[in-house]
């Protein structure tokens, strides 16, 4: 099952919900460090949002890539998570068909698009092989509509691999109208 949708959706929310209505033993799955945004520890803010009493916890390694040893992690819990999928390295496709085979739930959350609207890292090929996929929306920054996609603010340039990891300091939500605006310059109807 996979959530995605632009920042500020609330798909780190949604994702701990759905583990805390399952319940069970999860490891949640830390995408490599470089990668993280600073300053947020995910499986600390996951943690934050999820009953203590209904989760086990088995948090993976920092540098851990499935493609080393996925029935390593696969053993002695009931479902694997992932948030921030979008950095999630392409070993994580055939590990997700491999938990899944051994009956394993995987529950994913990530970008789907970067701040360019260009598809971004690893996430729409998870999204291809979901069982179900929930797209989430943000509020416009601009007009208060239902945001689907992730804008610079002005002046924030993005790097060739749409990579920069950062907060409201970079980003604003906005829906496809003020986004359309905001990229192409296109002059408002
Ligand atoms: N423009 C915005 N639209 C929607 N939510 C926003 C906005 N700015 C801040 N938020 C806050 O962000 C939270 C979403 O947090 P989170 O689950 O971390 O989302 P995501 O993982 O999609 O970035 C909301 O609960 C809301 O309080
Ligand atoms: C749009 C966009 C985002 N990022 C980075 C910025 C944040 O560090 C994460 C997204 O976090 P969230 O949980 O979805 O709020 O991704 C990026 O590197 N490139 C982009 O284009």
């Amino acid at each position: 099952m996979a959530w995605t949708g632009p920042m500020w959706a609330g798909k780190t929310t949604a994702l701990a919900r759905s583990i805390a209505d399952r319940g069970g033993r999860w490891r949640i799955g830390v995408v490599p460090w470089a990668a993280r945004p600073q300053g947020r520890d995910l499986p600390d803010r996951l943690r934050g949002l999820l009953p203590e009493s209904s989760v086990q916890w088995a948090p993976l390694p920092d540098d851990w890539d499935p493609e080393r040893d996925p029935e390593a992690w696969a053993e002695g819990v009931d479902g694997i998570a992932l948030d921030e999928a979008q950095f999630a390295p392409p070993s994580w496709l055939d590990a997700i068909r491999r938990w899944r085979a051994w009956g394993l739930r995987v529950h994913l959350a990530g970008l789907s698009l970067d701040a360019l609207g260009r598809p971004f890292g690893t996430m729409p090929s998870l999204l291809a092989a979901a069982d179900e996929i929930i797209v989430l929306h943000a509020r416009c920054a601009r007009c208060g509509r239902p945001a689907r996609d992730t804008a610079l603010r002005p002046g924030v340039t993005l790097p060739e691999d749409g990579v920069a990891v950062g907060d409201g300091d970079r980003y604003v939500p906005l829906c496809p109208r003020c986004w359309a605006h905001s990229a192409g310059g296109d002059s408002l109807p």
